[in-house]
């Protein structure tokens, strides 16, 4: 700890060494009295004193008030006037401040000082810890932490993941402050040896009420565990709730309640503008489409229910480039990826961003001009914490919610139940526009995004079903096939549901191999993961979704969303998709299985087209001529004119003839209609040769088990048990590891790959096998063709943040 007078002795000339000495004994007299004065000054301090309006009339230290006047922050905000007191006095606080209102520094500040006063060293292991819901808030309180905190001489880190377990657990020791998601935190009190928490003064949870809730609930359970009782705990949020069986669970100690806006008129900023559009589900697209047309000169987040709406809105609206930016953020996108979006949503001035719920909450972009929320939110909560990212600190903002007429009257009564001021709006008729036939023809041409379509419409339908709130979400009264026409869908995706799910327990499912914003291992789950010890064939046949062709679409939509697949997993367990894929889909599917690790496929042109020749089978359909013509265009009759030059037959048809046909929009009509029939004629094939296929998948899965069963009864499937003794470890590293971290790539690479069986089968036969000649095929078959995600792939700034973390207050 160096206050500033003993920074500037140390500036002095070479000093014989009593003099060292002296000066040093100097140095920490001067220290202690300062904290001695502090203290008092804290005693003494008048926590409702009207007086208390600006940072300096509190009693601070003056590295923080030098950091703070240097971020310029000067008044007060209400939360802070009352909070920081408080907590200076040592109280254990339950805060609850709309949104935007500056809760970080009301628990920041407290944090700093309450180690200064404590004449915190590195030596003294962890100080404070704060816990976030998602990566993203956690690397936001990170950053402020580092500009008010930059005079001190505290060592700060940031544990979300996104590292190896190994490598943070290398830091940890020496941090003194730590910003964390529950999960990882958790993860790393289990397993890094020597990390001591012993001697923890503060916890601090913002978005309280969010890592309190049901989805994070066993994870705080088990973290709290191990921090010691003693300790002053702090709990901030836009919406707190004062459950006692939560303030039980946190062992707080008579906690001061402060509630600065619990008198407002209304919970959400005075400067925040709200309104809402009632349209059916089959015009939310149009409308959303409308929206962007008419504010191209904006900054806006619209908010979906799920990631694959969220995807899915992206990639068509992309295609239909509608005159503004987009970027898209959702919870399973790569950390590197998520962190871009951040900082590139963050940077531009028009600009529209589709997300989820990930970055509801805390998360400070600046100057956002409009919130959209296109699905409704599960409950006003989170409706407040959406609409909360704009109007924020005394800014003025605008938000507008999308409901379906089903959702209206429920939703509106849960909003005035939490004081929320909105009115009805209207879509004026001249905007209107539809763009169904667009969307119709994009899925039409791209199997990728009619894919993505189909997994948005089922996850947007599971969401609805899920929802608890029944007065709000009521599925009976959706028109599925006219909202999966909307989307531009062939048909209505079939679905199943199962029952006894929860929206909130899904929302924060684990996600095998990568760890997400707001993701959380059961612990349950980690124990039994450990304790069950599975075969090769096991985990081969315990992978769901095997139909649904994931890597394939992967690599059609770019790279940026390795996990996004993952997820495919749970939803296999709810629900199934009858019908996913064209007979297109499933040739080039099945051809890319083959194709493996080829690197360079042969491009050769057919007619007006490209065959790409990246597989074997392929190679030898080039010596049929037959089967060639399939790849070959269909012939066009042409007409040759009077110079012998051949058009197109409709070029040369006479004006009136056209006339005589009747009017273009209907010509168009019916053109659309035959159309329409064709693909509906399609689906219905697709549906047989799907079907058939999964027959004949689970069949030889049936096949393969049996003949595990019995090569187990023989000697040389002992193999797994030999690997066990040599290597007490071997399975369990082959067990996907919670949370996940980057260096898990393979497994990452299994467990969100969704490839054919038979080309999986091989995978992890590979993986597991002793066989040295089969591991070195594997490795150059990554270092040739797959990606592999590197350990050491970190984002420059939350390097940056990392590495400036080491000594947090240096100049
Ligand atoms: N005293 C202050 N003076 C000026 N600006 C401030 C002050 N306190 C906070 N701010 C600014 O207000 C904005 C919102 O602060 P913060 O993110 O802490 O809000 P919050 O209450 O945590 O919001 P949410 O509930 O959405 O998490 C930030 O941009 C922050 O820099």
């Amino acid at each position: 700890m160096a206050p500033e007078g003993g920074k500037k002795g140390s500036a002095n000339q070479k000093q014989p060494h009593s003099n060292k000495t002296e000066a040093r004994t100097l140095k920490r007299k001067r220290e202690q009295d300062d904290v001695a004065k502090l203290k008092q000054a804290i005693d003494e301090l008048d926590v409702k004193s009207p007086d208390i309006k600006n940072f300096t009339d509190l009693p601070l230290c003056s590295l923080t008030a030098k950091g703070l006047r240097a971020s310029h922050f000067e008044t007060l905000t209400d939360v802070q006037r009352v909070a920081i007191p408080l907590a200076l006095k040592g109280k254990d606080i339950l805060g609850a401040a709309k949104t935007g209102s500056g809760k970080t520094l009301a628990f920041l500040v407290p944090v700093l000082e309450k180690l200064y006063r404590a004449q915190w060293t590195e030596l003294d292991g962890l100080g404070a810890l704060i816990i976030s819901p998602t990566r993203e808030l956690a690397v936001q309180i990170f950053e402020v932490l580092r500009k008010i905190g930059r005079n001190h001489t505290f060592s700060a880190g940031l544990v979300i993941g996104g590292k190896s377990l190994k490598e943070e657990a290398e830091r940890l020791g020496r941090m003194n402050i730590l910003v964390c998601t529950p999960g990882r935190m958790l993860q790393h009190l289990d397993q890094t040896a020597g990390f001591d928490v012993d001697n923890l003064q503060m916890l601090v949870l913002d978005e309280a009420d969010r890592i309190m809730d049901l989805g994070f609930q066993s994870a705080v359970d088990a973290l709290i565990e191990h921090l010691p009782k003693d300790r002053q705990t702090m709990l901030f949020s836009a919406t707190q709730s004062k459950r006692v069986s939560d303030l039980a669970r946190l062992s707080l100690k008579d906690p001061e309640y402060v509630s600065v806006h619990e008198e407002a008129t209304s919970a959400t900023p005075v400067t925040l503008q709200q309104h809402y559009i009632v349209m059916p589900l089959a015009e939310k697209l149009d409308t959303l489409w409308g929206f962007l047309r008419s504010n191209l000169k904006s900054k806006i987040i619209v908010f979906f229910s799920s990631g694959k709406q969220v995807r899915f809105a992206y990639e068509a609206f992309k295609r239909m480039q509608p005159g503004i930016s987009l970027l898209h953020l959702h919870g399973r996108q790569k950390q590197i990826a998520r962190l871009e979006v951040t900082s590139r949503f963050t940077a531009a001035k028009y600009v529209c961003l589709f997300a989820t719920d990930v970055v509801a909450r805390g998360v400070d972009f600046p100057s956002v001009d409009w919130v959209i929320q296109a699905d409704c939110p599960e409950d006003a909560d989170t409706y407040i914490h959406r609409v909360g990212r704009t109007a924020r600190y005394e800014s003025k903002g605008r938000a507008v919610l999308f409901l379906e007429p089903s959702e209206e009257a429920g939703f509106l009564k849960r909003l005035e139940h939490k004081k929320v001021p909105i009115q009805k709006v209207h879509v004026k008729d001249k905007k209107k526009t539809s763009i169904t036939d667009q969307l119709q023809s994009l899925c039409f041409q791209s199997p990728d995004l009619k894919y993505l379509g189909q997994k948005a419409f089922i996850s947007y339908t599971r969401s609805i079903h899920l929802q608890k709130d029944k007065s709000v979400f009521k599925f009976q009264k959706l028109d599925l096939d006219a909202y999966a026409a909307s989307m531009g869908l062939p048909g209505t995706p079939q679905i199943k549901f199962k029952k006894g799910e929860d929206i909130k327990k899904l929302k924060n499912a684990p996600r095998h191999g990568f760890s997400s914003g707001s993701e959380v291992e059961d612990d349950e789950d980690r124990k039994s993961k450990k304790e069950v010890v599975r075969t090769k064939y096991d985990k081969m046949t315990e992978r769901q979704n095997q139909d649904v062709l994931s890597s394939h679409y992967r690599k059609l939509l770019g790279d940026d969303e390795d996990a996004a697949e993952g997820d495919d997993d749970d939803e296999a367990d709810f629900l199934s998709v009858k019908r996913v894929l064209g007979d297109d889909d499933l040739d080039q599917a099945a051809e890319e299985g083959e194709a493996g690790s080829s690197t360079q496929p042969k491009v050769i042109q057919l007619g007006k087209s490209e065959l790409i020749i990246d597989s074997n089978r392929r190679e030898k359909l080039l010596k049929s001529k037959k089967k060639l013509l399939k790849y070959m265009d269909k012939p066009t009759k042409m007409v040759f004119d009077d110079d012998g030059v051949a058009h197109p037959i409709y070029m040369l048809q006479d004006e009136e003839d056209f006339a005589l046909e009747g009017p273009a929009s209907k010509l168009r009509e019916q053109f659309v209609e035959v159309e329409a029939n064709k693909v509906r004629e399609a689906d219905v094939e697709d549906k047989e040769i799907v079907k058939a296929r999964r027959k004949e998948k689970k069949d030889r899965a049936k096949a393969r088990e049996r003949g595990e069963e019995l090569a187990a009864l023989g000697p040389q499937l002992d193999v797994d048990s030999d690997v066990e003794m040599e290597d007490p470890l071997a399975l369990l590293r082959s067990l996907p590891t919670p949370g996940g971290d980057y260096n898990q790539s393979d497994d990452d690479d299994r467990d969100n790959n969704d490839e054919p069986p038979k080309k999986r089968a091989k995978k992890w036969f590979e993986d597991d096998s002793e066989d040295e000649r089969q591991k070195e095929k594997e490795s150059k078959k990554r270092k040739t063709g797959k990606k592999v995600i590197e350990m050491d792939h970190e984002p420059d700034n939350l390097q940056d943040l990392e590495a400036l973390a080491a000594g947090l207050l240096e100049d």
